[in-house]
């Protein structure tokens, strides 16, 4: 029986893992983790991440030939193919900080392989990672070993959270790279068994190892420039007096752009878009290559400049100020049908209210009240390191509460900040909120979700991202707030 082991149960490692796992009933999956409160959560049936379809998939394969274990260096030794889905934040401090990834969970990963193994072994890169990552795997495992065989593929994720187990199932594609020897290509087959189980031939994607590593960070940085593309019109939308979404239907007809990922928003957020393109400028810049780096670069910028606009917005729209001022905050999380919220736009947004003395009430149909403490009080960057590494002071969030619906988010309300696309937000009775909010009351939709013309002859003032601005708006300036 193969054997497969997975190093990091997180929300790559786990959903992954468990397809796998459902796929393949003849391959043993065992996913490790350092963190022993993940791992417990695995095994309960309380799953550590919220993820549409997880459930069923667990609950289908746990105990049978899918497990989760804290025994890393046990299950590790005696894998055939293992892979490596830890994380790779952005660096704080050193070398390349705020922009290269920091290696260091990868490194001790391969360093613990090396201790372990006493049998040869496929490495497979999960994470996303620098172009030649692989390489310097290669390295630690060679020579920290001696007579074992290593080979090292690159295997990218795809994956989107909150569709995670349909990408899983159905694949655009599986890329898998490796080294061009017969050695080589004999491990990129044994993936391709895998991954063949369910995946058609010709989605199997095979290519060097360098192409695999680079084309994962080339496809977020492609999916971001769209994005930050759509927002940047829509700036241009408000000052013209044309419509954001009527101008992506008329854009997206064309066969060569298509439909996809040209929805407006407050920003995109979550953990790899950021990250992965400030990894692409880092490698530009080590490679000399100053242009390409402030290309891409940009695609942050203009992120960075819609949240600023979103709340400068909010601000300029309620009389210049929202101090004192009780504002509703409808949804957390990164986009919706997730409870992440790394890299959310709602922290920018919700840090920029709060420096203007607002009371902010919050709430997310999945994000608990302590994360979203933890996220307004901690450090840029410091989310992206296992959860037990993470700072544990969140006391100091003033002006913050969290309630458990959009009714008693808004009540009393001057504002409403609409920050994810949660469905429930779409069917809410905005009578009855208008009934209970303050006069006049503001509607701010950062996801363009809302029936702008029902909210307005209700008697909301409304601001809907690049849609024509309502009249009370037209007067107040778009320009970004310092920061
Ligand atoms: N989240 C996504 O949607 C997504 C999609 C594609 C790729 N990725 C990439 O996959 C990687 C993992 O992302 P994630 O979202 O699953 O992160 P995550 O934080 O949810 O999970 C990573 C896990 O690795 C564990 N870990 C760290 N070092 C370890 C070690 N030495 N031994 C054992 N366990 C260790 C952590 O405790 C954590 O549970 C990142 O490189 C990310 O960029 C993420
Ligand atoms: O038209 C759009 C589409 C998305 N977003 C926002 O963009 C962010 C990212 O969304 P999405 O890409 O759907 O979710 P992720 O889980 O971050 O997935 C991205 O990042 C993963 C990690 O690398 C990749 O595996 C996926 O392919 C890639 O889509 C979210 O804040 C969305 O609200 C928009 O604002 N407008």
């Amino acid at each position: 029986m193969v054997k497969i082991c997975c190093i990091g149960a997180g929300y790559v490692g786990g959903p992954t893992m468990a397809v796998i796992a459902l796929k393949c009933p003849k391959i043993l999956v065992t996913v490790v983790d350092i963190s022993i409160s993940r791992i417990t959560a695995w095994n309960s049936d309380q799953l550590p991440i919220y993820e549409p379809g997880l459930d069923e998939v667990v609950k289908q394969c746990r105990g049978k030939n899918l497990f989760f274990s804290t025994d890393v260096e046990k299950h590790v030794s005696e894998a055939d193919i293992i892979f490596v889905s830890v994380n790779t934040p952005t660096k704080t401090r050193g070398l390349g900080a705020g922009k290269a990834p920091e290696l260091t969970y990868w490194e001790s990963a391969a360093r613990m392989i090396a201790n372990v193994s006493t049998s040869n072994k496929i490495v497979v890169e999960k994470s996303t990672v620098p172009v030649k990552t692989a390489e310097a795997v290669e390295r630690i495992l060679t020579f920290n070993s001696s007579n074992i065989s290593y080979q090292i593929l690159s295997n990218p994720e795809f994956l989107a959270e909150g569709t995670a187990i349909q990408d899983l199932l159905n694949p655009d594609r599986v890329l898998i790279g490796g080294r061009e020897t017969p050695d080589g290509q004999k491990a990129v087959q044994a993936l391709k068994d895998v991954y063949s189980h369910w995946v058609p031939e010709d989605r199997i994607i095979t290519t060097n190892l360098w192409s695999a590593e680079l084309s994962k960070l080339a496809a977020n940085a492609f999916l971001a420039q769209r994005i930050s593309s759509v927002n940047a019109m829509s700036a241009l939308c408000e000052a013209t007096g044309a419509n954001v979404s009527q101008v992506s239907n008329a854009v997206g007809k064309d066969t060569r752009i298509g439909p996809k990922f040209l929805n407006a928003s407050v920003g995109f957020g979550g953990s790899c878009f950021q990250k992965d393109i400030l990894n692409l400028v880092y490698i530009c810049e080590c490679n000399g290559l100053t242009e390409v780096a402030k290309y891409w670069e940009q695609v942050i910028k203009v992120n960075d400049y819609q949240k600023n606009r979103f709340v400068n917005r909010v601000v300029s729209s309620m009389f210049n100020t929202v101090s004192g001022k009780k504002i509703a905050i409808l949804g957390f999380a990164f986009k919706k049908d997730t409870g992440d919220t790394r890299e959310t736009p709602a922290i920018d947004v919700c840090r920029g209210l709060l420096g203007d003395k607002a009371w902010l009430s919050i709430y997310d149909p999945q994000v608990a009240e302590d994360q979203i403490k933890k996220d307004l009080s901690m450090n840029k960057f410091d989310w992206d390191h296992p959860v037990h590494l993470q700072p544990s002071n969140t006391a100091a969030v003033n002006q913050v509460s969290i309630v458990g619906d959009a009714y008693e988010a808004t009540k009393d309300a001057h504002g409403i900040c609409i920050l994810t696309e949660w469905d429930e937000f779409k069917t809410l009775d905005f009578q009855k909120i208008f009934d209970n909010m303050k006069k006049p009351a503001f509607v701010f939709d950062g996801r363009n979700i809302v029936n702008v013309k029902k909210l307005r002859e209700i008697g909301f003032i409304v601001y809907s991202i690049g849609k024509p601005l309502d009249p009370w708006l037209k007067d107040t300036p778009a320009v970004t707030r310092d920061k």
